[in-house]
């Protein structure tokens, strides 16, 4: 038997980095999802291994059953309807065990997100031996929310088979949770999320394990009902980055100019407030849509000049935000920042004309666009007989 998990990515409309330190942040779903399959070994399997295949970047790790129970304390296993956090002693012996991998320099971002397997796997299933495939249609560190759609899918797949959730193992095709359940892989993907980026806010992993449009500050989530369809573009930069290392950079900077960026903080919580209220307004009685899509724009850029002010946009993003100036659109990059990836809003009215030559443009710059489908739903599994 085996379980598939698919968890997707995001885009954070309003908010990013300021939703670390306690202000409202507006996200979205969007329709590129990680995969994650699990199979147990049979004991006629005759092998005693846990195996992780990371299908994206081609590399391919396994551990005796022996190491990995060597490594974690007896408790690991038994707790999987209390998602516990990942101690410093525990997190010495993973990075023991990362280490041991000999992971090439240029791929070492990886590290984290190997660590969050062994912590998930090892808390959840303890000690046994199964194959584990990972496979995304997001950018790795873009801004698209891989490590968290990694985590959810991850934490979804290891549930599936244990008693702390509920699910009809005969269901045939794709399958959501139950509320409950639900919260019970939002944690534990937190508990992931916090090996990979440090410090999140949670903002990630519960857009993807929920999906749609959310608004979220301090841990709380609002599901929001947008009647405004948000049609976006979306340009990788294809710099790459790291999300720990740009939210430690704003930490830093934060300490350095508390009162300042208290204020730069709090202007984006209020940008975020407004962009909700626009999304829930009623259409087309108060606002028409194209009045609606002229607000939107003006927070999309007033949040792109306070992200600037913390120091995460980038020289390839700039470029980004000329070339669509140029055709009058509105755009502010997503996610950590650093590079990676850049939205765009495409009003209602815009000519398909026009689209195809800003997207033209910024592809001769060198980065790749598309078109996301935005608020789908959240993460599903499914059981299967594995080949
Ligand atoms: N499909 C995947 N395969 C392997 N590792 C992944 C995958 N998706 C995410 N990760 C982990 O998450 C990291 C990227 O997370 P992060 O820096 O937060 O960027 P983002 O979440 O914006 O993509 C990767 O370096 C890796 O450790
Ligand atoms: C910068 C931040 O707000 C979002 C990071 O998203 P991503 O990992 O770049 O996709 C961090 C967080 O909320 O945990
Ligand atoms: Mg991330």
């Amino acid at each position: 038997m085996e379980v598939r998990a698919r968890a997707p990515g995001k885009i954070i409309l309003t908010g990013e980095h300021a939703v670390v330190h306690g202000s409202t942040a507006v996200a979205s779903s969007i329709d590129l999802y990680t995969y994650v399959s699990l199979h147990f070994s049979t004991p006629s399997d005759d092998v005693d291994l846990l195996k992780l295949q990371l299908k994206d970047v081609a590399l391919e790790f396994s551990w005796p059953i022996s190491r990995i129970r060597a490594a974690f304390p007896e408790s690991a296993g038994q707790l999987t309807s209390t998602p516990t956090s990942c101690s410093v002693e525990n997190a010495k012996s993973i990075a023991a065990l990362v280490e041991e991998l000999n992971i090439p320099e240029a791929k070492i971002g990886l590290a984290s997100g190997v660590s969050a397997f062994l912590w998930l796997y090892s808390s959840i299933q303890g000690f046994k031996p199964a194959t584990v495939v990972v496979t995304s249609e997001l950018p790795l560190g873009s801004g698209l929310g891989s490590s968290a759609a990694f985590c959810v899918a991850l934490a979804s797949a290891l549930l599936a088979f244990t008693d702390s959730v509920s699910l009809d193992l005969n269901h045939k095709g794709w399958l959501s949770f139950g509320e409950k359940d639900l919260e019970l892989v939002n944690k534990w993907a937190f508990e992931g999320e916090k090996i990979i980026h440090g410090k999140p806010s949670g903002i990630d992993n519960t857009v993807s394990a929920y999906g749609n449009i959310i608004s979220f500050k301090s841990g709380n989530l609002t599901h929001m009902k947008s009647s405004v369809t948000l049609k976006m573009l979306i340009t990788n930069t294809k710099v790459g980055r790291n999300t720990k290392a740009l939210v430690a950079g704003v930490g830093e900077r934060m300490l350095r100019h508390p009162e300042i960026m208290a204020f730069v903080f709090s202007a984006v919580d209020s940008i975020s407030k407004e962009l909700a209220s626009i999304l829930r307004l009623p259409s087309p009685d108060e606002l028409s849509v194209t009045e609606k899509e002229e607000r939107i724009e003006e927070l999309i850029e007033m949040n792109q000049g306070l992200l600037q002010s913390m120091g995460v946009s980038h020289a390839t993003v700039e470029t980004v935000l000329r070339t669509t100036l140029k055709y009058k659109l509105a755009s502010k990059l997503t996610g950590a920042g650093g590079g990676g990836c850049v939205l765009t809003l495409l009003p209602t009215l815009l000519s398909g004309t026009v689209v195809d030559k800003v997207i033209a443009e910024l592809e001769s710059c060198g980065f790749q666009c598309f078109i996301a489908g935005v608020g789908g739903g959240g993460v599903q599994i499914s059981f299967g007989v594995s080949s």
